[in-house]
């Protein structure tokens, strides 16, 4: 891909690991949820590997690993809303933009781009954060990972924006950290462009093979 923006008409961007270091609060409300139900606090490093699936998979895979094993439905529910408690309760106490995020956005915003976010975040969270970080004013739509039936890697966000704002996949674009981000939008038909600094599961996000990696959203503008 020569100009990663050439004839596009809409960006869809992730959040947690692409606009948002968002892991030191997530992982403050892991922990705090695994304490709530008598188990080990997890820490930052391994809630960076767990994040990428929305709350409740993220709660799965922090009670596995301090079970040894899956745990059962009425714990997990269990953690799951004390998560959301506690997350509700402190979303960005150290959340922070990563560089250049703010300028990006504001340059894109004024070449006429519509601009969406897609997460897997539930949405009740989104725009709380948008608003403290100050960046809730360039989306034309948001999407959390409870919005519609499917989230990430399922295309249907994606499609979903699409048509909502009658934009042919070809001049759409996703803009992400994570493999679910680039499954997404190559399913839908979107063009893709990965960041390298967020939270793949400790892959590197070339093996998903993004149309371009930009090391920080500046280049793509
Ligand atoms: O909340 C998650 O699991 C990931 O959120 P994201 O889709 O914004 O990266
Ligand atoms: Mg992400």
């Amino acid at each position: 891909m020569g100009d990663a923006l050439e004839g596009v008409l809409l960006v869809a961007f992730d959040l947690d690991g692409t606009l948002i270091d968002s892991v030191p609060d997530l992982a403050a409300a892991v922990d705090a949820a695994l304490i709530d139900v008598e188990l080990a606090p997890a820490g930052e490093a391994r809630v960076r590997d767990w994040v990428g699936n929305g709350a409740w998979v993220l709660l799965e895979r922090a009670l596995t690993d301090a079970l040894g094993e899956a745990p059962s439905e009425v714990l997990l529910k269990t953690a799951h809303e004390r998560f959301l408690e506690h997350y509700h309760r402190r979303p960005c106490d150290r959340t922070r933009l990563y560089p250049g995020v703010t300028e990006t956005l504001k340059r894109l915003f004024g070449r006429g781009l519509i601009l969406c976010l897609v997460t897997n975040k539930p949405e009740a969270f989104i725009h709380p954060i948008l608003e403290h970080l100050g960046i809730d004013g360039f989306f034309s739509a948001c999407l959390g990972g409870d919005t519609l039936p499917r989230r990430k890697p399922d295309p249907m966000p994606l499609r979903h924006l699409s048509q909502q704002f009658d934009v042919c996949p070809s001049y759409c674009l996703m803009v992400g950290d994570s493999r679910h981000d680039v499954a997404a939008g190559k399913a839908a038909g979107f063009r893709t462009v990965a960041v390298p600094y967020g939270y793949n599961h400790g892959e590197p996000i070339s093996l998903s093979e993004p149309d371009l990696v930009v090391e920080s959203l500046e280049q793509l503008v």
